[in-house]
């Protein structure tokens, strides 16, 4: 296991935000002259290689914002992914696997369509409950700190770990530090619907239109389209102990819902150059606007400006805040207070707008 390091230098951003990646991936980013053939060898004109994984791109945005992290994570201390990580500056907590973690492919077309292979990644078969430990263990107090603010859990689960690890793992972190950390969750399919089945409470959740119609039905398209109806089907996760629902919409924004109440979003129009990792940094932007105190106007604008600036950048490249434009981004009010969790969900109301320019100190 590396150390996980105290603060990177940068701005001071409060809060430590540790991630964990089940499933982290080299991500390599090959990019054509022209579109992708079936069946034809073709050569590309560029090819990169990046550390990746839904989690270790959250990390990726906080360490460039200047904010504290530790990415958690598989993986031995020379696999590339490790290597990756360490020469960038990424603080890591990694979990000894004897075997080298996936390569997932992107292939990029100048018109912006982008064709994502991610492999299966090694069996974690019998190390749950290593993994386990190590993320609750790097959630703790630090010699010089508390707990970490938040604990991000995201991407696939690799083979050999149970449909319920999710459930394991935030558990785990429950058990040990109880509700002074928060827990957010970028999921999907059948680990995300055990992981809801569970009752363990989660502070955030960031689906997209397709990942919150798996699981409170309704047609993503739809969602994409309509804000209030989206906001609606969103507010269903608080029926299931969710606290708070970030719901990314690709290029139509996002949709923010919490207990107090629920807002729209629309991204930029920008020239869309590869939008993996737009996810993920739509998220660490609402995180990082979330641990400067931002209110939730700020940090649904902040996610939205991230991921915007993200689908802008090459390859898997991820944006630092400074680099973003919340001030740009109009946030609408869509109605009343959502429902307690646990209640059904109150109806959303006309959209007014609102200011989302309440200053996040240190670039937040
Ligand atoms: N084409 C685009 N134009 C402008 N903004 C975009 C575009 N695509 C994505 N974004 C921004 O990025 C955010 C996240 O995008 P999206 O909803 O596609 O995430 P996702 O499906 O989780 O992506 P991924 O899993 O590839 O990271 C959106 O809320 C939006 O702010
Ligand atoms: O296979 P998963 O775990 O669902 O997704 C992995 C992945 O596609 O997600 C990131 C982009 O969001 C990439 O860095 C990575 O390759």
């Amino acid at each position: 296991m590396s150390t996980p390091t105290a603060q990177q230098p940068g701005r001071p951003i409060g809060g430590r935000i540790v991630t964990v990646t089940p499933n982290p991936s080299l991500d390599r980013t090959i990019e054509l002259a022209g579109e992708l053939q079936r069946g034809a060898v073709q050569r590309a004109t560029r090819s990169t290689a990046e550390p990746g994984g839904k989690g270790v791109n959250v990390s990726r945005v906080v360490v460039a914002s200047g904010g504290d992290t530790v990415a958690v994570l598989p993986g031995d201390e020379l696999d590339p992914v490790l290597v990756g990580l360490t020469t960038r500056g990424i603080p890591t907590a990694a979990l000894p696997i004897g075997t080298a973690l996936r390569s997932n492919v992107t292939v990029t077309e100048p018109t912006g369509t982008t064709t994502k292979l991610n492999e299966p990644g090694p069996s974690l078969a019998g190390r749950l409950d290593a993994l386990a430990d190590l993320v609750a263990t790097t959630a703790g107090p630090t010699p010089t700190g508390p707990a970490a603010r938040w604990v991000v859990f995201a991407g696939s689960l690799p083979p050999g770990l149970p449909d319920d690890a999710l459930a394991v793992l935030v558990r785990a972190v429950r058990q040990r530090h109880g509700d002074e950390v928060r827990i957010a969750v970028d999921s999907s399919g059948v680990p995300f619907t055990a992981l809801l089945q569970s009752g363990e409470r989660i502070d955030l959740v960031k689906p997209n239109a397709e990942e919150l119609a798996e699981v409170v039905g309704g047609d993503p398209e739809q969602y994409e389209q309509d804000p209030e109806r989206a906001a609606a089907a969103a507010a269903r996760l608080r029926e299931r102990g969710v606290d708070t629902v970030l719901l990314t919409l690709g290029s139509a924004g996002a949709v923010l819902v919490d207990g107090t109440g629920s807002w729209t979003a629309a991204a930029p129009r920008i020239t869309a150059r590869s939008t993996v990792g737009a996810g993920d940094s739509a998220l660490a932007g609402y995180l990082l606007a979330e641990v400067a105190g931002g209110p939730p106007e700020r940090r649904l604008a902040q996610a939205v400006a991230t991921g915007a600036a993200a689908a802008g950048l090459p390859g898997s490249d991820v944006p630092a805040l400074d680099a973003t434009d919340p001030d740009a981004i109009v946030v609408h009010r869509l109605g009343p207070p959502a429902s307690p969790v646990g209640s059904p969900p109150a109806p959303t109301g006309a959209t007014a707008p609102v200011d989302a320019s309440v200053p996040v100190p240190h670039g937040a």
